[in-house]
């Protein structure tokens, strides 16, 4: 299918995930507009990580459809896979390569052209000179985390699934990695979906939130938007009112 500019770049309709019985994910539908950032916020086990993993192709809903760039991601995954791409700290790279051997990999899987020069251009984009050729296990968790990043723009995507891109960095580090997404963003014009935990990371990043709770959207919006509608005066307090059902409370 021919995809345009006018339509979004990631659509979920109807979505639901069932584990056994648990309902992972139950009946989401939002549609994202090229070049923006949006955030999936909501407690532990709202359905973050499950939402993101279908939009990948990861896993396969129970019911409903997401199609990234105009594409089914159930039946045409592959037509797709190539302009996207997905950084999570739950998903580790071997060990034992080095770091240059494990972008090579991702970058051939990705079909990446003129690929060493891809690695050198985001080494020393991303700072990551003094342990290219160093075991990617024995890295420290903010090196893994630039290495993760790097693995993520191998093939310079047009959509950038993030599961937490700054858990367990340091400020430092997190405010520096924030910074180069939101750059990659407007050079790239790439639409960005991320889970955060960090309500401050995503007042900076994201043009839009869907909050999350029990597998539904309880709630969409800008960051500006939902504080003035709880009456809050950060996106951390409205996430607590969410989270524990003071919305009518708020009104
Ligand atoms: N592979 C799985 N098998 C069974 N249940 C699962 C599996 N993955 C997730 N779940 C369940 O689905 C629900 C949603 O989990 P998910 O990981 O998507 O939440 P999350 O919002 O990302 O949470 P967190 O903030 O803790 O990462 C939870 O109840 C979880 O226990």
């Amino acid at each position: 299918m021919h995809w345009d500019m006018g339509q979004p770049a990631i659509e979920a309709e109807a979505l639901v995930k069932d584990y056994g019985t648990v309902r992972a994910v139950d009946g989401l539908s939002f549609a994202l507009q090229p070049g923006s950032t949006t955030a999936l916020l909501g407690g532990n086990g709202a359905g973050k990580t499950t939402t993101i993993a279908m939009i990948m192709g990861l896993t396969l809903p129970t019911s409903g459809e997401v199609r990234v760039l105009g594409t089914d991601m159930a039946r045409r995954r592959h037509d797709v896979l190539h302009r996207m791409n997905f950084e999570s700290p739950y998903v580790d790279m071997p060990h034992r390569l080095t770091v240059r051997q494990n972008l090579t990999v991702f970058g051939k899987l990705y079909g990446v052209k003129a690929l060493k020069e891809r690695i050198a251009a985001l080494a020393a984009d991303l700072d990551l000179g003094d342990f290219l050729d160093r075991a990617t296990g024995k890295l420290s968790a903010g090196q893994k985390t630039r290495v993760a990043l790097a693995k993520a723009l191998i093939n310079d995507p047009e959509v950038m699934l993030l599961d937490e891109p700054t858990a367990s960095l340091d400020p430092d580090t997190a405010d520096w990695i924030r910074s180069h997404l939101e750059q990659y963003r407007l050079r790239r014009g790439a639409t960005i979906l991320l889970a955060s935990h960090n309500m401050g990371e995503v007042e900076r990043l994201c043009d839009r939130v869907i909050m999350l709770k029990k597998g539904r959207i309880e709630d969409d919006g800008s960051p500006a938007e939902l504080i003035a509608r709880y009456g809050r005066s950060n996106l951390e307090e409205v996430f607590l009112d969410v989270a524990r059902g003071r919305k009518e409370a708020a009104e």
